[in-house]
């Protein structure tokens, strides 16, 4: 694959630049105050290339979910701004940031947080009938056969191994073309076989179809999976990584006091 993407760098250089799914421009996140105050974010500005697939690492308290959470409009910066497009989450009222959220993100999170009286298919399709809008169905049958489920649509999630139920949460973040997933920790209840099938359909997503992924995660191994790698300590983002490896993450965290990296 030839890499033509912006570098996260570029984000500083052209904040306005149009090849980012998603970028933050200096946003500061701070916790309690006095004493007890934690910056979370310390001035971060980054760029997530579009159509590319970018793991965040770091140790544990480094910002890492507080960085995702802002930048999905989850959670609100103190200064600083963040955009998905050309769209300033930062001056969204509350009713359009829940309507970008609904229809130009996905999330997938380490709880499955499928409907059990649901079906698989019933599961994928909920946020598309929620919004009132019909899938696609040329590409809900791509994504079902890119995950894995066909055999599996009519199954409720108790019937299914923890490993397909995060693959109906994957394709319920791709049926409705996200501009972009966040993922956190997707692979962090998943026994390594299942960890790594779902990493690969995530991958497929990318490579096949074109979808922007941010994935949270502790694991070397999965941020393997990524394109590049975004190093976090104390709030700040203090490395990147293009076509990691495992060994070369886990090396580069080496250098970081952080407890939580397997080998
Ligand atoms: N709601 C909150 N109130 C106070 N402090 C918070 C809150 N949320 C996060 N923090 C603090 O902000 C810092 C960054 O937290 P964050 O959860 O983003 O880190 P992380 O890198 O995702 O950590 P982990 O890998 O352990 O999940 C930590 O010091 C944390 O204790």
């Amino acid at each position: 694959m030839t890499n033509t993407a912006p570098s996260t760098a570029d984000a500083h250089s052209a904040p306005g630049a149009g090849d980012f799914a998603a970028r933050a421009h200096q946003i500061a996140k701070v916790y309690g105050s006095g004493d007890a105050q934690v910056i979370a974010l310390d001035s971060v500005t980054v760029g997530i290339p579009r159509g590319r697939f970018t793991a965040i690492m770091g140790p544990s308290g480094s910002g890492k979910s507080t960085l995702m959470h802002c930048m999905a409009g989850l959670d609100s910066v103190d200064s600083g701004q963040v955009f998905i497009g050309d769209t300033d989450l930062t001056r969204l009222r509350d009713k359009q940031l829940t309507r970008l959220r609904r229809d130009k993100i996905g999330f997938i999170f380490q709880a499955f947080n499928l409907v059990p009286t649901l079906t698989a298919l019933e599961n994928i399709t909920l946020p598309m009938d929620i919004a009132g809008r019909k899938p696609d169905q040329q590409w809900l049958d791509a994504v079902i056969d890119t995950v894995g489920l066909r055999p599996r649509l009519k199954h409720r999630p108790s019937e299914l191994s923890g490993g397909q139920q995060q693959r109906v949460a994957c394709a319920r973040a791709l049926a409705s073309r996200p501009e972009i997933i966040f993922a956190d920790e997707p692979t962090g209840n998943l026994d390594s076989r299942s960890g790594a099938e779902v990493l690969g359909f995530l991958r497929d997503s990318v490579r096949k179809m074109g979808q922007t992924i941010v994935m949270v995660t502790h694991d070397p191994n999965a941020a393997a999976y990524a394109d590049q790698v975004l190093f976090l300590t104390d709030g700040q983002i203090v490395d990147t990584m293009a076509d990691p490896t495992a060994e070369r993450v886990l090396e580069r965290m080496k250098g970081f006091d952080q407890p939580g990296v397997k080998a």
